[in-house]
């Protein structure tokens, strides 16, 4: 059965204050069933904060971002190395925020998920289409170019450590969501694409979330759809009973 996630991305938001009252708003959220899980991916500042408050809950607890170097003279990164000895678990790759304002390309990316998987962090793949490609209708085309680019040439083994997040980035902190069709059309299709390059298993094992404007009153329509895993929630996750009511839907 595949996992269900919702995650939260606290993007370059909260100030301690804020991001001490989210954590302990959700610290003692529990899911019934075995299979779902809930991550947070606050800013790397609140990381120990984090981990120490949700550390020893069901709750996991990413880094936004990491270089795929180990060390060395780059400044103002964090390695994927250090997150794994910080007890980080799991890391945002590719995310269409580091693609367009920081100029991350497809071999970037590439050379990030190598790096998180072999410090041993799973790896939460971002795709996803800007608005001129969805009007020209090449969406499909142009998010498998991003997974054959930085993704496909992982092991079937390595993908065991590896989740998709289709992100539409005219969907992102737009307030227009994908409709519960859209989603569940390119996950499809990715999830066929990864049936292609290894097999049904892995496809059928691979979750794959939705975001993009992902609110307590769209989520249980999308994450009913056959091929959507659950969430990677934005703006909703920055309010405690929001992403708890986001959970409750997976
Ligand atoms: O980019 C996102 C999550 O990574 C989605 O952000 P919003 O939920 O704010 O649209």
């Amino acid at each position: 059965m595949r996992r269900k996630i919702v995650a939260g991305n606290y993007k370059m938001n909260l100030n301690p204050a804020e991001v001490a009252e989210l954590f302990d708003g959700i610290t003692d959220y529990h899911f019934i069933e075995e299979n779902k899980e809930m991550k947070v991916f606050p800013p790397f500042i609140y990381l120990s904060e984090a981990l120490a408050k949700l550390g020893k809950s069901p709750i996991t607890v990413g880094a936004q971002n990491g270089y795929f170097e180990a060390k060395g003279a780059f400044t103002g990164e964090i390695s994927m190395a250090q997150l794994k000895a910080f007890e980080v678990e799991s890391v945002l790759v590719g995310h269409s925020e580091r693609r367009e304002i920081f100029g991350e390309d497809n071999a970037i990316i590439k050379k990030k998920v190598d790096a998180a998987l072999a410090e041993g962090l799973e790896v939460i793949f971002c795709c996803g289409e800007p608005l001129e490609v969805r009007e020209e209708g090449t969406q499909k085309d142009f998010v498998i170019k991003q997974l054959e680019e930085s993704l496909f040439h992982l092991s079937a083994e390595q993908m065991k450590n590896v989740v998709i997040a289709y992100e539409p980035i005219w969907a992102i902190g737009t307030g227009k969501t994908a409709s519960s069709a859209q989603a569940d059309e390119m996950h499809k299709d990715i999830r066929a694409a990864i049936a292609g390059k290894y097999s049904e298993d892995v496809a059928q094992s691979t979750s794959i979330l939705y975001g993009g404007s992902v609110k307590p009153d769209n989520a249980v329509e999308l994450f009913a759809c056959e091929n959507v895993d659950g969430g990677l929630v934005g703006g909703a996750c920055l309010k405690a009973a929001d992403f708890i009511a986001i959970a409750n839907a997976l």
